[in-house]
């Protein structure tokens, strides 16, 4: 079954009287427990792509359909950010991190929202820092932390709340070759082990290759 539909999705931005066609006709199927890469030059409309699937930005024109769920703005904003907080985790290039609060209250975050009571929070937080690695960093603030011990939070925040789908924009975007191994390492297990459907933007050919399939966009459109 695919668990992400794209249907002739185009996504066209009007900036005072300028068109900028980010998208034009993309049909796309993830299946489930697929890890995608998407590739392609500085503006060709991956973080687009990235952004309609995970319902941050809406097509101009064209269907999506996750986990068998046609998405139309009738669901209203309400729906969509529940649905968004159950079915979505994000890793962006920057992490993202909320620098006043701590680990372990950055990791809670979507549960927060969800309305979970404090104690199970506690638990699936300090469960998915040990995934990641971090369990002796929960009392940290971000900016006492590396890069990618920054990603791994980041990552760790992302599962809590246990999404189908993975969505990372660059995840490695910003570390040293080291550190994005090891992010790289987390990303394969979770998809790996949970089967976890993960679309991941890179600009690294090498980690596009270890990847289930690639596409490649240019100029807005599916080259591949
Ligand atoms: N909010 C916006 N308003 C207007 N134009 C936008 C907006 N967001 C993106 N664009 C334009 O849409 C096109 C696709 O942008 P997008 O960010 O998806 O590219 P990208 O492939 O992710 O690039 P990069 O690799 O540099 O991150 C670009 O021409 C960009 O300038």
């Amino acid at each position: 079954m695919a668990i992400i539909r794209l249907t002739g999705i185009n996504k066209i931005y009007r900036v005072n009287e300028i068109e900028t066609q980010a998208l034009e006709n993309v049909n796309l199927e993830v299946e489930k427990g697929e890890f995608l890469s998407v590739m392609g030059p500085s503006g060709c409309g991956k973080s687009t792509l990235l952004n309609i699937i995970g319902l941050l930005d809406a097509p101009t024109s064209g269907t999506l359909e996750l986990n068998g769920n046609v998405i139309t703005p009738a669901m209203g904003d309400r729906r969509l950010a529940e649905f968004r907080n159950r079915t979505l985790g994000f890793v962006f290039q920057s992490f993202h991190l909320i620098g006043s609060l701590n680990v372990i209250d950055n990791v809670q975050l979507p549960l927060l929202y969800r309305g979970t009571g404090s104690s199970e929070r506690l638990r699936l937080a300090q469960e998915v820092l040990e995934r990641v690695g971090l369990s002796h960093r929960m009392r940290h603030f971000p900016g006492q932390l590396s890069g990618g011990q920054c990603q791994r939070v980041a990552i760790a925040r992302a599962i809590i709340g246990n999404p189908e789908i993975l969505l990372a924009d660059e995840p490695t975007g910003n570390l040293d070759s080291r550190m994005g191994a090891e992010v790289m390492d987390i990303l394969h297990r979770l998809n790996r082990e949970d089967g976890r459907t993960i679309v991941m933007v890179t600009h690294n050919e090498e980690q596009a290759r270890q990847t289930s399939r690639t596409i490649r966009f240019f100029d807005g459109r599916q080259v591949e």
